[in-house]
């Protein structure tokens, strides 16, 4: 795998115990380096075994997850993970805990970094991690994430239990790191509207299935919103992920496969309302990486005619 891929999924597969179903199942795909990758998807969908895989924490059942160029294992010390409950030593100091992370990354630890995490929070570094609440643990667990400078940073419902100005600050923190140290981040989250502005990249997971992969720009130039009086049998050239009729009026979230044919009005969804439909028509067919980058090749060529 070339070093400008940090993620890789081939044919991935978990199962929990001989007899439980499958968490995740056939998963490909491929994120580059320096991206901010949005994981979304229902509860129970497998973005957390995804994640746990990718950190090295659990083995895959079939199929193989590529870290950097390396095995989960021996890509360790440059990915931070932080896991859904942000499980730290509850008996520590803020203060101890940090300098657990500093003796635990000798050559990479970031002190200053970790301590601006902590002081963003007010938060006293001589206070106990078990007198923390849930939204100041994880601001813990983000600086020891964070501390370690990684190339690869993993984070599991980061935002979950932060104030929205917490969320606002950590946010910005996590994208000057990308920005300025060419981390991939990779983040889960149920709160789509969210991830918009700071994301890059999209996988979306559900049932167990990578059911959209790629670019978040070449996904929303793949698709379009499409509202009109037209009949549904004139989309039925198209791959039609959603539609609704309301009276005389059709709304459709289409997949274009050439022009329109007949007096529709069209516009390039949002990320939400492509999450949304995907997820509310898990029989919809995904794209192909190639569909993607063709869709998004033809819109640019159409800007430049115009
Ligand atoms: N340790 C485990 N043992 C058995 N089953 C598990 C285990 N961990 C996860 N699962 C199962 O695997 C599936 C995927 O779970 P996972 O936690 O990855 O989903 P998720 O997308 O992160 O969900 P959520 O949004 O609720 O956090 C679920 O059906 C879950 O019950």
């Amino acid at each position: 795998m070339s070093s400008d891929t940090a993620l890789r999924a081939d044919a991935l597969g978990k199962r929990f115990g001989l007899r439980g179903g499958w968490a995740l199942r056939d998963c490909s795909f491929r994120l580059p380096a320096g991206r901010v990758c949005a994981v979304v998807g229902p509860n129970g969908a497998g973005k957390s075994t995804l994640l746990a895989l990718a950190a090295g924490l659990t083995a895959p059942t079939e199929g193989s997850v590529t870290v950097l160029g390396t095995t989960p294992g021996a890509a360790r010390p440059r990915v931070g993970y932080t896991a859904q409950d942000k499980p730290l030593y509850p008996q520590l100091t803020i203060a101890e805990t940090l300098r657990m992370g500093a003796d635990l990354n000798p050559g990479r630890w970031d002190a200053a970094g970790a301590e601006q995490v902590v002081a963003g929070g007010d938060l006293d570094p001589r206070a106990r991690v078990r007198s923390l609440s849930g939204g100041q643990r994880t601001r813990v667990a983000l600086a020891l994430a964070l501390g370690k400078r990684p190339d690869l940073l993993l984070l599991d419902e980061p935002m979950a239990d932060l104030d929205p100005l917490a969320r606002h600050e950590l946010m910005g923190t996590l994208m000057g790191q990308a920005a300025r140290y060419g981390t991939t981040i990779v983040m889960s989250s149920h709160v789509v509207a969210e991830l918009e502005d700071s994301c890059d990249h999209l996988l979306l997971v559900g049932g167990g299935r990578i059911r959209l992969a790629g670019e978040i720009d070449d996904l929303l130039a793949a698709h379009l919103r499409v509202t009109g009086a037209g009949e549904p049998a004139r989309l039925e050239a198209h791959t039609v992920i959603e539609s609704r009729v309301t009276g005389r009026q059709l709304t459709a979230l289409i997949r274009p496969a050439g022009p329109l044919t007949g007096d529709w009005r069209t516009a390039t969804p949002s990320l939400e309302e492509l999450v949304l439909a995907h997820l509310r028509n898990p029989g919809a067919p995904a794209p192909t990486p190639d569909q993607n980058a063709e869709t998004a090749r033809n819109a640019e060529n159409e800007e430049h005619v115009a």
